[in-house]
């Protein structure tokens, strides 16, 4: 390990390729510039900052672009880039030099969030979770797709493990989604507005009203209906397809953050023994919350056992 505790790392998939990730005191993170990720601990944050939390592949774009569009007050602000508010991902001085409010996010841990965020709990957070099912396949396309971070080539029955046991940046959704619910259970003092992709999916009119009643902000019923047509999947991915920054890093034609928007995709891709295998890990790690009542249960892969991964 090198002097300041933090390494480049290449994760094994089993199936003969790598991963490759950040590894800082012990904790695996993306690639990205090792500033950034020092810059997590000595985050100053402001009492108007309003961070978006997910785990990777939960939607996290979507509420940002949402939040972002309800603290402007309008609709008609351009489309954020990539690097305008990921606290792990700008360098702490292009962070500072933000004007309020910041709509900012993370996919941090909630034990590695900004140690400023947990004691002053001064800004207001917005937790979202997805069924990790449609994530897992969500992250496996944009670990293949990302050569510039994680210059991975593996096929989906050899990610699939690497998913389930957290062997990939930002490590297991299982202990995520835990840490953040307890996290959140112990603190009854941080302001949290907790929601669901699925949610977002099922009532995003209501989803956005409740939004921006959290933040503080006064929107009539004509204004939310503009903030979800400007946040729908099919604007977003129109709008930041046209972004260099975004096409330039992804190599594709559009950006990997709007793939298909979908819930429930993961069908196509689990075989039959990968919904079983789920299943069985998913009720061990998961006993008693929140995310059990949301996510188990659900109906299983109704494919034959075919790996529909290749798409
Ligand atoms: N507007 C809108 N509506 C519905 N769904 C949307 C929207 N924007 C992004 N997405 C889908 O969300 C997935 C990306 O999640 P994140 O933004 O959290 O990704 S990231 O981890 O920050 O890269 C990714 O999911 P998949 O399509 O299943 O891969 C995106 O397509």
């Amino acid at each position: 390990m090198s002097a300041n505790d933090m390494e480049i790392v290449y994760l094994p998939d089993g199936g003969g390729n790598t991963l490759k990730a950040l590894k800082y005191k012990g904790r695996l993170w993306p690639a990205f510039d090792p500033e950034s990720i020092k810059g997590v601990e000595t985050f100053k944050s402001r009492d108007d900052d309003v961070i978006v939390v997910a785990y990777p592949k939960s939607g996290t774009h979507w509420v940002w672009e949402m939040a972002r569009l309800l603290l402007a007050g309008k609709t008609d602000v351009p489309m954020i880039e990539k690097d305008d508010g990921m606290i792990e991902d700008v360098l702490p001085d292009k962070l500072e030099a933000q004007t309020s409010p910041r709509a900012l996010n993370t996919h941090a841990h909630f034990e590695l969030m900004p140690k400023e965020v947990l004691s002053k709990k001064n800004c207001k957070l917005i937790y979202i979770t997805r069924d990790p099912r449609d994530v897992a396949v969500s992250y496996y396309n944009h670990h293949r797709k990302l050569v510039e971070y994680y210059d991975y080539k593996g096929q989906w029955k050899d990610y699939f493990p690497m998913f389930l046991s957290g062997k990939v940046d930002y490590e297991s959704w299982f202990a995520f989604t835990r840490g953040w619910e307890q996290g959140i259970k112990d603190n009854p003092d941080l302001k949290v507005h907790v929601t669901s992709y699925e949610a977002l999916h099922e009532n995003t009119n209501e989803e956005v009203k409740n939004l921006a009643e959290f933040l503080g902000v006064s929107a009539d019923e004509a204004f939310i209906s503009e903030v979800v047509k400007k946040t729908s999947f099919d604007n977003m991915k129109a709008s930041k397809g046209k972004n260099e920054t975004y096409k330039e890093k992804d190599k594709s034609e559009v950006p990997i953050m709007y793939r298909k928007g979908k819930v429930g995709d993961w069908k196509n891709w689990f075989t039959v023994a990968q919904s079983e295998q789920f299943d069985e890990i998913f009720e061990q790690e998961m006993k008693e919350t929140r995310a059990q009542k949301l996510y188990s249960n659900q109906k299983t892969c109704s494919s034959q056992d075919s790996n529909m991964n290749e798409k």
